[in-house]
């Protein structure tokens, strides 16, 4: 169901003027307006601007921000047919005034109702709605909470279990940081690229902990989603027996961890109720929302290490908030414990000015070990080209990653008028050596096979998106094969993606399968886990569909050999520096962009624009006690 079809569009309901106008032109929902009217019926509010201000912060919330910028309220990403200059925008400072009196913030004589915030900042105002402050205080007041301890150890026993974890180790090296600040700290960020030994570095901080305190600590793995912590579990199994590390637990969801619980609206683990882990540790935490890490944070022991692992520069949550990425970007007040100075003084003898160089630590980034923040760096899994577009992108220099594209180095290919057919060569190719292995009931070739080359998409509909290039994919193996595709059937070699989490099979949303023969007249579907692939029959499957092509939100967490990233139109508000850097970071070996330099220049240039308080000072709240 729709928004319009939710909120039926009565005057009442859309109100007049100024929301009415907003709500026509497409930059304002009714459901954004119905809020705001409610808000305003119960807190004895009609004033016209302090109302359209309400209407945009719940707008913001729903586009991923924690809360509205006041000094920004023109900055909203709209429809590419939405001209937001021709809109009768009223004067910032008039909309500010009416806030700063609003009965809403204020509170009134009809009761204690104040359901929105003002927060002057040293920056400019903010407007909450008051779930999203809540959840905004609790993750830096217990993040405040956890730094004023750290945990007892003797640090010569974790400088001996550091060289024997990190052996040969040269500084300055950022992994061996990394496991100093997480045995020295209750709270640990691990920020890096794809390949920068992330997974790596936690199955090192996880042995090296079992060193300290013996294999009974009680370990929890979780990740937003379960692809992601099977992923994890996949990784840190791998690597145990090398490491000696024991008893690894499985890995679940945030929201299992936190004991979610169906039809309720509370998870078992809470302030009241913590939970009973001694180390936590969250991978692809930037997909981790506001609201879930407040949870999190909010039902950790005071005497639990967290450890947060991550790519802060992709794309986040689709829920409001981009926490790792506030994360690692807010202000660091405090020295750097002693500890760590003293685990860490062979890597930071050289420290250099500003942000430093993957060779030396940078004054910046030796702040932030006080925050227990570390930035991984060094790229292990791929290098040359396509690690120097993805910085580009990263750091939004346009020309440089217009230079790479057109330079077309080894790993670089560059079409801005299309390529369908070089697409077609290697989807015909990959889909070959996937039913060659298929046929002969070779699981594990076949999912290696199928991360030969993905087609990737901003959009899932028009001539740029998952939909057309999917149909395109199957004709043309369909051609090949002298077979037409039937994608009701479990025909051998399918490509599969799962949609929705099936915890009886252990298959989750996001992973990706095929169909392979038994060896015995029927099939089997296929899914990559470790050393093992997991074999379901898939009449058990309940949510499987073909995958030929995917969005690039979809492939978060997966790398592929070759990646076609097809972009769309340069006015599509979808095309971001994150979806571009996510888009470009999937790719092994050979990475092939077809869309114009137009539609690279602007992806480059439009942020994910995401306002939260986080990154700033606290504030303080208009008309309340702090
Ligand atoms: N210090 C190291 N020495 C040797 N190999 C390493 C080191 N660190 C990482 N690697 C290797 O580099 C590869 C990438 O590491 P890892 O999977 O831990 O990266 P990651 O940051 O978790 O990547 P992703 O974000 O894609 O999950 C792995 O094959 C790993 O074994």
């Amino acid at each position: 169901m729709n928004d319009r079809d939710r909120y039926p569009a009565s005057v009442a309901q859309r109100g007049k003027g100024l929301l009415r106008v907003f709500d026509e032109a497409g930059v304002l929902t009714a459901a954004d307006v119905h809020v705001a009217l409610r808000l305003g019926k119960l807190g004895g509010e009609s004033d016209e601007f302090a109302l359209f201000a309400v209407a945009l912060a719940v707008r913001a919330v729903r586009a991923g921000s924690v809360c509205l910028d006041m000094t920004r309220l023109r900055d909203v990403t709209a429809d590419e047919d939405v001209d937001l200059d021709a809109l009768p925008w009223p004067d910032d400072a008039a909309v500010l005034d009416a806030v700063r009196r609003s009965p809403l913030v204020l509170g009134s004589e009809a009761g204690p109702l104040r359901p929105i915030l003002l927060i002057d900042t040293a920056d400019g105002p903010l407007l909450y709605l008051q779930r999203y402050y809540l959840q905004e205080r609790t993750i830096r007041d217990v993040l405040a909470d956890r730094a004023r301890s750290a945990p007892d150890v003797d640090v010569d026993a974790v400088a001996a279990a550091l060289d024997r974890f990190f052996p040969g180790s040269e500084p300055p090296d950022r992994q061996r940081i990394a496991a100093a600040v997480a045995a020295t700290a209750w709270t640990t960020v691990i920020a890096g690229g794809p390949g920068t030994g992330k997974t790596h570095t936690v199955a090192r901080i996880l042995a090296l902990l079992q060193s300290l305190y013996g294999s009974h600590l009680r370990l929890g793995l979780a990740a937003p989603t379960g692809k992601a912590a099977a992923r994890l579990r996949e990784s840190v199994e791998t690597q145990s027996e090398e490491l000696g590390l024991r008893n690894v637990p499985g890995a679940m969801t945030v929201h299992r961890l936190l004991g979610w619980r169906p039809g309720r609206s509370r998870f078992r683990h809470d302030a009241h109720n913590r939970l009973p882990y001694d180390v936590v540790v969250v991978d692809e935490t930037s997909m981790v929302s506001s609201t879930m890490m407040s949870r999190l944070l909010a039902a950790m022991r005071s005497d639990a290490r967290l450890i947060l692992v991550g790519d802060p520069d992709q794309l986040t949550s689709v829920d409001a908030g981009a926490v790792l990425a506030d994360l690692v970007a807010r202000p660091v007040t405090g020295a750097v414990p002693d500890a760590v100075t003293r685990l860490t003084a062979r890597d930071l003898a050289d420290t250099l000015p500003g942000d430093g160089t993957e060779r030396a630590l940078g004054t910046r980034e030796r702040e932030r070990l006080a925050a227990g923040i570390v930035r991984l760096s060094r790229g292990r899994r791929f290098g040359g080209a396509i690690a120097d577009l993805a910085v580009a992108v990263r750091d939004g220099d346009a020309d440089t990653v217009i230079d790479i594209l057109r330079a077309q180095p080894p790993g670089i290919e560059f079409h801005p008028d299309s390529a369908a057919d070089a697409v077609d060569r290697d989807v015909v190719a990959t889909a070959r050596s996937v039913l060659a292995a298929a046929e002969v009931g070779d699981a594990a070739s076949a999912l290696d096979a199928l991360e030969r080359h993905r087609t990737l998409c901003a959009h899932r509909e028009g001539p740029y998106g998952v939909r057309h290039w999917s149909a395109r994919a199957a004709e043309r193996i369909g051609a090949d094969r002298g077979s037409f595709l039937d994608e009701d059937t479990w025909y051998v070699g399918r490509p599969l993606l799962i949609t929705v989490n099936d915890h009886d099979n252990r298959v989750y949303n996001g992973d990706t399968g095929v169909v392979v023969s038994d060896g015995d007249g029927g099939v089997l579907a296929a899914f990559a886990r470790g050393d093992r692939p997991l074999t379901v029959h898939p009449s058990r499957l309940s949510s499987a569909v073909s995958v030929h092509a995917m969005t690039i939100h979809r492939s978060q967490g997966s790398q592929y050999d070759t990646v076609s990233v097809v972009l769309p139109d340069d006015r599509s508000s979808l095309l971001t520096r994150e979806l571009l850097y996510t888009a470009v970071t999937r790719a092994r070996k050979v990475v092939r962009v077809l869309g114009s330099e137009e539609a690279v220049r602007s992806g480059v240039g439009r942020r994910v624009l995401r306002a939260s308080g986080l990154r700033r000072d606290p504030g303080t709240p208009v008309g309340r006690e702090a």
